[in-house]
């Protein structure tokens, strides 16, 4: 009683395709009919075929499928079916069922058609039971886990071999994953080679490993990292520029020795002007120093003041490295005006705090951990037809491989931070729930956090201005959407799915964060959009602004060292011995090098932001907010570049088409 025309098509990554048969059925209000269809399933092809169906089905709600093998299981990668209804007045109507999933084994797979949310409470409650389903399954296939108490929980997987298909690395980039750490290790052994026979008491010596793939930014790092603009540079443009605020009173920890006056007068003027800032590493005191073979390493838990130059250049004015603390004599003031060793090493050891709290709070713990706790929720609490799915799943993509990656080999016992950083064999734990327990909201939003940090409207921070202008971006994006299936407040709250989506990530993923400014329900559609909002900036924008600078800052080690083999300095009597006894050694070094490039290169397979391929919507409503999406993305793009031009030091991180659409690194 009716002739349709069904495309298939299959994904286009390595393993997409199946020798394997399919069987399709169109499933619709008054009954479904098997197709009978012999599907070629290759890699990246559509195919078409038109059949005839003697039932009347009525409006087509499902795909249904199912794969049958003989011998072999051959896994098959579906992008979407589409069917097109011949009606009566010969004009087709197209209905999509998206898929973009890995179709195992021989279950029966259930495709909703694309706009089935907007009827979910029609067509006899079929969309809805078929999500009850679906989230039931899902509860099953993602789990929560408590990797260690007192962070984030984490999806349950001992290594990325437990993950679901759905959410492991494509072959292509595991090959290129896997690959360019060997390549690294086999570079270590040729650097390590290398110097053996060579002296390591210089900091010139350290050129002797600083070959091998390195960015321009990295090059300029290697000639300009002793400068003191350099050094300020940093806090607002550079790996980490979350943690510099503007000074609204001298901070208590800081101690003026009698004899410094002159000092206490600049820093109050400065503070009057406005213009005095600090960086206060306190997190770090306290936590315990890694063990490396047999050594101890040392941490510091320092203090920086800063005076900003009407030529927006950001100058440090004093170093307290530690704490003062009851009993034991106030730290000391280390200033640019020390002999140049002394004052250089102080600068080390505040570049080697801030490598702990960059990688750990900003990096791991902001970007990350919170992004997996985004997807272990979305996978839960969301059935694939919910517009916020949809809208969330391309920033999403290889997240949770890559966290499970770091569990097992970089945080993990034995690995890269307990071989090489002083925040290893658990103070780097430490530091991370440190961090947790005072992860606010805030914080994840550019508006609020840079307001609370005093930095907006500074020319020259950079970071500062282009992550503005992206939550903007991305929030218009998300209003578009929204919008699109919430006409108004009543309905977000009306929806439970969204809310217990929601509480979800408080309560359970983020250990009950409403104490921290989470939500744990959504009044409003704003409520919705700033949360949507926040969740796609951290997976985009704010990962790619803290992961790209490794491959520049990390390269030239004394700029960023992993790890500090001596205490800190509590005299200004430093020698260049002491300079090198205390920076990495070779080996620490060059593993640096090695995981900074791994990690903040270029990846090649990304998705820059908004321009995933797969279409989970359907509708001329949703392509016009993505197109206005990716044109406002191409205006910044535009904006950053010219900007750039003109600049001595570009930043390029948060242009629009270096950002990554998901964190996969
Ligand atoms: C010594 C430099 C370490 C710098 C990196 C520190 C933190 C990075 C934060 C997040 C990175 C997230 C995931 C990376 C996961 C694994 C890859 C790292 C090393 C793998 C080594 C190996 O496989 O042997
Ligand atoms: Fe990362």
């Amino acid at each position: 009683m009716g002739r349709y025309r069904v495309r298939v098509a299959t994904g286009s990554f390595a393993f997409s395709g199946s020798n394997n048969q399919v069987r399709l059925w169109l499933v619709g209000l008054r009954a479904e009919a098997e197709l009978g269809l012999r599907l070629r399933l290759s890699r990246g092809q559509m195919e078409d075929f038109e059949v005839d169906v003697s039932e009347d089905l009525g409006p087509l709600l499902f795909v249904k499928l199912r794969k049958t093998h003989l011998l072999l299981k051959d896994a098959w990668f579906c992008n979407h079916i589409t069917v097109w209804v011949f009606q009566e007045s010969t004009e087709e109507k197209e209905i999509m069922f998206p898929c973009y999933r890995w179709v195992q084994g021989d279950g029966i797979i259930c495709l909703p058609e694309a706009t089935a949310w907007m009827m979910r409470n029609e067509v006899q409650g079929l969309f809805q039971k078929h999500g009850e389903e679906e989230l039931e399954e899902r509860r099953t296939l993602y789990r929560w886990a408590t990797w260690k108490e007192g962070l984030p929980l984490s999806v349950a997987a001992a290594s990325e071999k437990d993950l679901p298909l759905d959410v492991r690395f494509h072959e292509g980039k595991k090959i290129d994953f896997e690959g360019t750490l060997a390549a690294g290790m086999m570079d270590i052994a040729l650097k390590r080679l290398y110097t053996l026979l060579n002296s390591w008491k210089s900091l010139e010596d350290f050129d002797q490993i600083f070959w091998g793939s390195k960015s321009a930014l990295a090059k300029r790092v290697h000639q300009s990292w002793k400068e003191d603009d350099f050094f300020g540079y940093q806090f607002l443009n550079g790996v980490n520029p979350t943690l510099l605020r503007r000074s609204t009173s001298l901070p208590t920890r800081l101690v003026i020795p009698p004899e410094l006056e002159g000092l206490q007068v600049q820093l109050e003027r400065k503070l009057q002007e406005g213009c005095l800032f600090e960086a206060d590493f306190s997190l770090l005191a306290g936590v315990q120093a890694n063990v490396i073979q047999g050594e101890r390493q040392h941490l510091a838990a320092p203090l920086v003041m800063l005076k900003m130059e009407p030529d927006g250049k950001l100058l440090p004015m004093a170093i307290q490295l530690q704490p003062p603390c009851s009993g034991s004599p106030d730290p000391p003031l280390f200033l640019p005006s020390d002999p140049s060793l002394t004052w250089l090493l102080a600068k080390a050891w505040v570049r080697n705090s801030d490598f702990q709290l960059h990688e750990l709070q900003a990096h791991l713990l902001k970007t990350h951990l919170v992004a997996e706790v985004f997807a272990v929720a979305t996978m839960r609490c969301l059935p694939g037809m919910h517009p916020i799915f949809k809208l969330l799943i391309p920033h999403l993509r290889y997240t949770l491989e890559i966290n499970t990656r770091a569990r097992t080999k970089l945080i993990s016992d034995g690995g890269i931070f307990d071989q090489v950083v002083n925040t290893g064999g658990g103070g780097h734990l430490d530091v991370l729930r440190r961090a947790t327990a005072c992860l606010t909201y805030r914080s994840l939003c550019p508006p609020y956090d840079l307001a609370d940090r005093g930095l907006l409207g500074i020319p020259s921070a950079l970071y500062a201005h282009d992550a503005l202008r992206l939550w903007d971006i991305i929030s218009r994006y998300v209003q578009g959407i929204v919008h699109l299936y919430y006409s108004e407040d009543k309905v977000v709250q009306s929806d439970p799915e969204l809310q217990a989506w929601c509480q979800e990530i408080t309560e359970i993923g983020l250990c009950g964060a409403q104490e921290r400014g989470f939500p744990v329900s959504f009044q409003s559609r704003a409520e919705l959009c700033h949360f949507v909002t926040m969740c796609i900036f951290t997976c985009t924008a704010q990962h790619s602004g803290i992961n790209q600078g490794q491959l520049d800052w990390y390269a030239w080690v004394p700029n960023a060292p992993c790890t500090m083999r001596k205490p800190p300095p509590t005299t200004k009597d430093v020698t260049l011995e002491m300079v090198m006894a205390t920076l990495p050694n070779v080996h620490q070094a060059c593993l640096q090098m090695t995981i900074a490039w791994h990690l903040g290169r270029f990846q090649p397979d990304m998705v820059p932001l908004g321009h995933h391929k797969e279409e989970y919507f359907a509708g001329p409503g949703h392509k016009a907010v993505l197109n206005r999406f990716q044109e406002d993305l191409n205006t910044l793009e535009r904006e950053i570049v010219a900007r750039n031009k003109g600049l001595d030091l570009p930043y390029y991180y948060l242009q629009p088409s270096r950002i990554e659409n998901s964190i996969t690194i």
